[in-house]
């Protein structure tokens, strides 16, 4: 079984992937962000980093999705905290659409992401957390992170208005889409109760 948990910066992925991992016993698989080596600086310059830093995660979440087939193949459970699609469809999208990633590099890049995207099996359940502006600039100023202190409130907006778009064209496979904008399953162990017996009506037809 495989559940990817999707969402816009600060929606809340990491958190529930991790609370979902040890509900669940199954394995979590988080983004690699401490040791990117090209974040800080794509925030301070995106038109300069922009095709670079797309490459690595790009790559990193390529390398993430054989390593949960393997483990998927020996039976396993796993939970994965953002997907390969979103990249390519949100973010990359918006960068190009944005004029902050040229027209030549978003196609070299589309190029390399359709070569990987055959070898790629789309999760059991995509998981949707769909949040508002408010709640992502709160969170996102919970959390602290000093590159992400300058995030422009447009970039946000941009990035949600591509989660609609895709999340609405979605169909490789079983959806849920949960709405945080008022749940608290940091605090609340009954709204992250209301969440797990969502996932179990979806993929199993429990409740
Ligand atoms: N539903 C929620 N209610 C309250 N706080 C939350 C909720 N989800 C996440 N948080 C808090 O918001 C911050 C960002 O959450 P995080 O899981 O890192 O988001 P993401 O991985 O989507 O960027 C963290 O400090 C986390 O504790
Ligand atoms: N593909 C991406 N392009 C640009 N930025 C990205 C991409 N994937 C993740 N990010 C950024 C957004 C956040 O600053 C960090 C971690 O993501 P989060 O949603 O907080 O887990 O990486």
């Amino acid at each position: 079984m495989h559940i990817a948990i999707v969402g816009n910066i600060g929606a809340g992925k990491t958190t529930l992937a991790n609370k979902l991992a040890h509900h669940f016993h199954w394995e979590v698989f988080l983004e690699d962000v401490d040791h990117n080596p090209y974040l800080k600086d794509f925030y301070d310059d995106m038109p300069r980093w922009a095709f670079h830093l797309q490459v690595y995660f790009l790559n990193s979440r390529f390398r993430q999705t054989q390593r949960i087939k393997t483990l998927q193949s020996a039976g396993k459970g796993v939970i994965q905290d953002r997907t390969i699609y979103e990249d390519a469809h949100i973010f990359a999208a918006n960068l190009h659409e944005s004029s902050l990633m040229t027209e030549r590099d978003y196609q070299n890049y589309l190029n390399l992401f359709e070569s990987m995207i055959s070898m790629v099996e789309p999760p059991d359940l995509l998981l949707y957390l769909r949040a508002d502006l408010p709640k992502l600039i709160q969170q996102i100023e919970k959390r602290n992170r000093d590159y992400e202190n300058n995030i422009k409130i447009e970039y946000l907006r941009n990035l949600n208005d591509h989660y609609e778009k895709w999340i609405s064209s979605y169909k490789h496979g079983k959806l849920l889409i949960v709405d945080v904008n008022h749940l608290d399953y940091v605090q609340n162990p009954e709204d992250l109760g209301t969440i797990i017996d969502r996932i179990n009506s979806t993929l199993f037809g429990l409740f």
